[in-house]
């Protein structure tokens, strides 16, 4: 079975400034296991990512703060999927005909919605982001790397902080069930889906129920490691690298009566993920020959928030290609 390799990114440095740049050839190594892990499952754990527990703990305390609101305050700020603010239970539903078990915080930094009044929330997701952007950017740097591109290839594309694009926060959480609560049919936590951007980002508390796909079609076990980060490939870079990574679909079980014996039946769930995508106007071309047509980051988002508001779908971004 496909493993989910831990990668040490302490060579470049841990406190998220910029005063350790390592040359390419201090990158080799890491640059080798990354295109191991996204040619062959699509996903990884980061270590030494450089982004301190204390800010992640940060915004996980006020996101719970806010979640635990009553529905009516919660609804004040009201966003969806590609606009800043609170999403509730019953509107996200990925490939199922039901929706997922979640409720959701997005956040946009072109934002000029009104934000919760809650102690940190604001400036821990404005830190986050930040920190979450310099990690991309290094990743992408190493991407690029593994790929016999020059360094810069995707990074250039990913301004992120000052330039228009899809990449958001996401704080999701996932409620305890009353112990007699049923699911229907096909019902999860988060349905199988595979992200839209370029790399995804997660931290989770200890709970469990995240779950990757592999090629082979067996599903496994993303549990929580010691602060380290999942990272995920999005279809935009399956897409980008015309093929050669991997965009895996994934999904969060559980509800009381699934059977696996997983943890986390009857305890919440909060994950905080960093969607990011290349900036708006970039066109993506693929590496290797004319496997897919260019196409436009903006069209890209527009086509996959469209579809999976309409009906959803499972499965390889080919896959979906083939139903679109
Ligand atoms: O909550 C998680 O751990 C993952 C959720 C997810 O895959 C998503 O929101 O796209
Ligand atoms: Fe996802």
């Amino acid at each position: 079975m496909a493993d989910v390799p831990v990668i040490d990114f302490q060579v470049y440095g841990l406190d998220g400034a910029t005063d350790i740049v390592p040359t390419d050839g201090d990158l080799k190594k890491v640059a080798v296991e990354m295109y191991d892990a996204l040619t062959n499952v699509g996903c990884l754990y980061i270590k030494n990512h450089g982004i301190a527990s204390d800010l992640m703990k940060r915004l996980e305390a006020s996101a719970l703060q806010f979640f635990s609101l009553p529905l009516e305050e919660k609804l004040k700020v009201k966003g969806n999927a590609i606009s800043q603010g609170y999403v509730p239970i019953g509107v996200e539903r990925g490939s199922s005909t039901e929706p997922d078990v979640k409720e959701c915080y997005m956040y946009f930094p072109a934002n000029l919605a009104p934000w919760p009044e809650i102690k940190y929330f604001k400036e821990s997701f404005i830190e986050v982001f930040q920190n979450f952007t310099i990690l991309q950017h290094r990743i992408l740097e190493v991407l690029a790397l593994s790929l016999n591109l020059e360094r810069e290839f995707f990074k250039k594309h990913h301004r992120t902080l000052d330039k228009k694009s899809a990449t958001c926060i996401r704080a999701a959480f996932y409620p305890k069930m009353p112990d007699d609560f049923k699911k229907t049919n096909g019902q999860v936590r988060c349905a199988e889906h595979i992200d839209y951007g370029a790399l995804t980002f997660i931290h989770q508390d200890n709970v469990g129920g995240l779950q990757v796909k592999t090629k082979s079609c067996k599903w496994i076990d993303l549990k929580s490691k010691d602060g380290a980060l999942v990272v995920l490939l999005g279809d935009l870079m399956q897409r980008w690298t015309s093929d050669k990574f991997y965009a895996p679909p994934h999904r969060v079980l559980k509800l009381p009566d699934e059977t696996d014996g997983f943890i986390g039946a009857n305890r919440s769930r909060l994950s905080l993920i960093y969607f990011g995508s290349p900036d708006a106007d970039t066109l993506v071309q693929g590496i290797e020959g004319s496997k897919y047509e260019p196409i436009i980051a903006s069209h890209h988002y527009e086509r996959r928030t469209e579809r999976a508001s309409r009906e959803g779908y499972k499965g390889t971004y080919q896959e979906l290609l083939k139903t679109q």
